[in-house]
């Protein structure tokens, strides 16, 4: 570390266009400070720059620009983002120097006047969070290692801000492991990435100080002695650094081996290639719950309350009607197990079909209680007239005719009973090209299919006959296996309730012209070119359907798979 009392020239200021054109041309980083002079936090900035400079003793490489194009901007005094950007900015440039990295490619970051940013165009440029992205590798989301590393960075502190599971696509592998391009096998590892699925998790620090797991402590002893005006800023964020590495934290768990991770991530760019519309998902809590409408009510008024469902923000992902068993009536009735009409309440509960539903919204458990109000339409009509309790109560019955989950557990819980998962195949066919597959997976995802498995395969006619064994005496068998020859497919095991015949419906009919007529919105509509050419298949019942899961994917064991 440098002397603290060595003189340095902190700083050149910069106020023409020749001096800046002067300073473009500087080897290394270079960091520009835009600043007011009466400004007060950025005279914190200044002290922050020269404890850095101190610290680092690297005259040639403390810039923010990096020969002469501009990588990034912070927007804001925020000390401990600068901070934090500088540090991974110097560590790159020196493992460059070293010969141990390339330099990436920079997009440069185009400078606009302070009008056209106040429209917020460019605010996706810098982000005021720090931000660590994990690639769960397909090996182990085939191996059902998802869940298990969410709940362990969760249960960390940390939070995950948005996840997304698909293959990745040659773009994206690039960008991402764009330290490793030159290595000799890097294209068999892109094949490999972008013919399986990843899962991906925009993870950042969450608000707790210290979490359970890290038990180093900071030496407050050291940083006291500081003499900067921001030292207790600069102490607040060496204590983050201490308990931030998740990159640390996924080796403690021995559960890095899973998981690539890329760590302090500020521009949200990076993270745009990867989830394109994260700006919009970041932070927002999409809830999953069980709803359900109580005979009497599903009996007289269903139209409206669905209207009034989805006039609330809700999108409902799943609806069935079911007759209720005495025992489910109970569980779901517990709350007036003590009630002397209990006997009268179970009686309706099973006097003919619910509605059950899974709706989905942003905070959506707290928001569907608030929206249904109390238990009792005694309470509603006097105290939340408003609510669905007091708006939709039927004549002579006392209770709420909505129900809804207590808590996510156990909504997950409710959900897996009442709409229990069923596995079915969709194949992708070789004419589709890997955008219109990227907008067909986009579909289905949007569907509420989860994509479980996947494998992109070229169809012999020995695996095709895994798919197909049902119509192997056809007169167009051979035209189909020749479609099917063209190139590799896409395979993969859906899973959603109801997945057979949702995945039917949403193929839409064998003919495209057909499916262009009657199911405009089908994707045989959309991506189908003639009856051969019908972009995708699916199994037409659940005996195929498992059939041709456990030939084609052998491994596969199914989870909760439903009984009929
Ligand atoms: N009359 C036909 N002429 C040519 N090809 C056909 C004909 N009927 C079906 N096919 C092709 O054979 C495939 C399988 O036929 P099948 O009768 O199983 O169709 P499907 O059950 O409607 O659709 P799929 O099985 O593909 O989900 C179809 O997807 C289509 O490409």
């Amino acid at each position: 570390m440098a002397s603290k009392k060595r003189e340095i020239q902190l700083q050149a200021v910069i106020n023409n266009q020749s001096l800046w054109d002067e300073m473009m041309q500087n080897k290394g980083l270079t960091v520009i400070d835009v600043y007011q002079a009466w400004c007060g936090p950025c005279k914190a900035m200044q002290t922050l720059f020269r404890k850095l400079k101190n610290e680092l003793n690297e005259d040639e490489l403390l810039h923010f620009a990096v020969n002469g194009t501009i990588v990034a901007k912070i927007q804001g005094a925020n000390a401990p983002l600068v901070n934090q950007k500088i540090l991974t900015l110097v560590d790159e440039e020196r493992k460059i120097a070293a010969g141990e990295m390339v330099r990436p490619q920079y997009h440069e970051i185009v400078f606009v006047d302070s009008d056209s940013e106040d429209t917020g165009e460019l605010s996706h440029e810098t982000v005021d969070q720090i931000y660590t992205i994990v690639i769960i590798k397909p090996d182990a989301v085939a191996a059902r290692k998802v869940q298990e590393i969410k709940e362990k960075i969760i249960k960390a502190g940390f939070v995950i801000e948005a996840e997304d599971k698909k293959p990745l696509t040659e773009e994206q592998v690039k960008h991402f492991y764009s330290k490793i391009v030159d290595q000799p096998d890097f294209e068999d590892f892109v094949s490999f990435m972008t013919r399986n699925l990843s899962y991906i998790l925009v993870v950042s620090q969450g608000k707790e100080k210290q979490s359970s797991w890290d038990e180093s402590e900071v030496n407050s002893e050291t940083e006291s002695k500081e003499p900067w005006d921001d030292q207790q800023e600069m102490a607040k964020s060496s204590r983050m650094k201490e308990r931030k590495s998740l990159q640390q934290y996924l080796e403690i768990q021995q559960i890095s081996q899973f998981c690539d991770v890329e760590e302090n991530i500020t521009n949200t760019k990076f993270i745009d290639v990867l989830i394109p519309d994260f700006k919009k998902i970041r932070g927002v809590k999409f809830e999953k719950i069980l709803a359900l409408l109580r005979p009497a009510l599903f009996n007289e008024r269903t139209e409206d309350v669905l209207n009034k469902i989805q006039d609330e923000g809700f999108k409902i992902l799943l609806q069935r009607q079911i007759v209720l068993s005495e025992e489910e009536a109970k569980t779901l009735c517990k709350e007036y197990e003590n009630k002397d009409y209990f006997g009268n309440v179970i009686e309706s509960m099973t006097s003919g079909p619910s509605l059950a539903l899974v709706l989905v919204r942003e905070n959506g458990l707290a928001y569907w209680k608030q929206l249904i109000g109390p238990s009792s339409v005694e309470e509603a009509k006097e105290y939340i007239p408003e609510s669905l309790c007091a708006q939709f109560a039927i004549e002579g019955l006392p209770i709420n005719q909505l129900y809804g989950s207590d808590s996510l557990e156990a909504a997950e819980r409710e959900i897996q009973y009442f709409f229990p998962p069923q596995h079915t195949v969709a194949l992708i066919k070789p004419h589709v090209t890997q955008e219109q597959r990227e907008d067909i997976m986009k579909v289905i995802k949007d569907t509420g299919f989860d994509i479980t498995q996947m494998k992109e395969i070229l169809l012999t006619e020995e695996e095709a006959e895994k798919i197909y064994f049902k119509i192997k005496r056809k007169a167009f068998y051979k035209d189909v296996l020749g479609v099917l020859a063209e190139g590799t497919s896409l395979v993969m095991i859906l899973t959603k309730w109801n997945a057979v015949s949702d995945w039917r419906r949403l193929m839409g009919p064998t003919d495209p012209e057909e499916a262009r007529l009657l199911s405009p919105d089908s994707i045989r509509a959309q991506f189908g070119e003639n009856i051969l050419k019908n972009a995708v298949h699916g199994p037409s019942d659940m005996e195929e359907a498992m059939k041709t899961i456990s030939s084609m994917f052998e491994d596969f064991v199914p989870e909760n798979l439903e009984e009929n």
